[in-house]
């Protein structure tokens, strides 16, 4: 019997335990920030970024939402970016992708306040994560979300072949790292990988997050390999799909999460977390 990986519910139990290191902050006198900027009217990240802002206001952050046009020059934003970087009520800043044409994504990334980079997308954080040194660093929240799952439903990845499809800096090459890290033997499939079969059919630890709606099937897969959804997409009747065929892949998998409810809540509720990190980290 496949094992279904409720990530709703761990996000819960992450985020009630954000919410007592919250109070411990706040009974000294800090309350954690986090600023979320939008660009554009982008559907799907506007309701992404009111998500974020909904738990950060239940979980009694300072939330700021900062809504810019599509039209935004790159001055603008990189002056909002620096005024947050200024502001000591905010201890994390998330710039939703994607950005429009004009704006060059590196420079906004590397324009956030290292110490204030919730989505650890600066280069010295991705660098301390590479250097694995064991300083203090954030890292992004889908990649470190799983790394969660795994750990609480005590999966191990030391020592297991971990394939991840998708090399992205806001989910694959992350977690390649935090795999590494933590001892696994980690492949990457993309566009131009030519044996994706060979390695799939070797993994113990499949991780799907492409973008493409029941893209992995449960041939493509060995028996009892534990299957990691971080694909997000919509249905022709607009319901969410992840990238895996959940009913097929579950007939051959040990376990799985599903979308919606598996590695999606995680990410809200690590973004949660990394920001009372940041906050917590500022004031020792
Ligand atoms: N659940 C969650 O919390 C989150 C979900 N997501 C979702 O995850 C998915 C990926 O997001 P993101 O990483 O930002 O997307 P990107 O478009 O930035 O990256 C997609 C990656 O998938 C690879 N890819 C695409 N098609 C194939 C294919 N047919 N075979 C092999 N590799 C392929 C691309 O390869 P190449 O590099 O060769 O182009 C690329 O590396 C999306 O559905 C997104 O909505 C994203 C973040 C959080
Ligand atoms: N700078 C930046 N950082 C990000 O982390 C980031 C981003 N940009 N751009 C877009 C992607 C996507 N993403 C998701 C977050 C939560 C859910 C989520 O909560 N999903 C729920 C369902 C939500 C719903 O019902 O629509 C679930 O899967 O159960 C999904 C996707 C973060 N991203």
């Amino acid at each position: 019997m496949v094992k279904i990986l409720n990530g709703k519910k761990l996000a819960q139990q992450l985020n009630e335990h954000t919410a007592q290191r919250v109070a411990n902050l706040k009974a000294k006198g800090i309350v954690p920030g986090l600023a979320v900027v939008l660009v554009g009217e982008d559907p799907a990240s506007m309701i992404y970024t009111r998500n974020k802002a909904r738990q950060a206001d239940k979980l009694g952050f300072k939330s700021i939402l900062k809504k810019m046009p599509s039209t935004v020059t790159q001055d603008e934003l990189l002056a909002t970016i620096r005024q947050l970087n200024a502001d000591p009520c905010i201890h994390g800043i998330l710039v939703q992708e994607p950005l429009p044409d004009q704006i060059n994504q590196s420079a906004v990334i590397e324009t956030i306040s290292p110490e204030k980079d919730v989505d650890g997308f600066n280069p010295i954080n991705v660098g301390k994560l590479y250097a694995n040194d064991g300083r203090h660093f954030p890292v992004a929240c889908t990649p470190r979300g799983v790394m969660t799952m795994l750990e609480q439903y005590q999966i191990p990845v030391a020592g297991k072949d971990v394939v991840i499809i998708g090399r992205s800096r806001l989910v694959g090459k992350p977690l390649q790292a935090l795999m590494i890290n933590q001892n696994a033997t980690v492949t990457m499939l993309h566009h131009a990988s030519t044996d994706a079969e060979y390695y799939l059919k070797h993994a113990d630890i499949v991780v799907v997050g492409i973008g493409k709606a029941n893209f992995l099937h449960a041939s493509d897969i060995k028996n009892g390999a534990v299957v990691i959804d971080v694909g997000i997409n919509r249905d022709e009747q607009g319901h969410l799909v992840g990238d895996v065929d959940f009913d097929d892949v579950s007939s051959v998998a040990s376990a799985i999460t599903p979308v919606p409810g598996g590695v999606g809540p995680m990410t809200i509720a690590t973004l949660m977390q990394q920001t009372v990190d940041l906050a917590e980290w500022s004031n020792q």
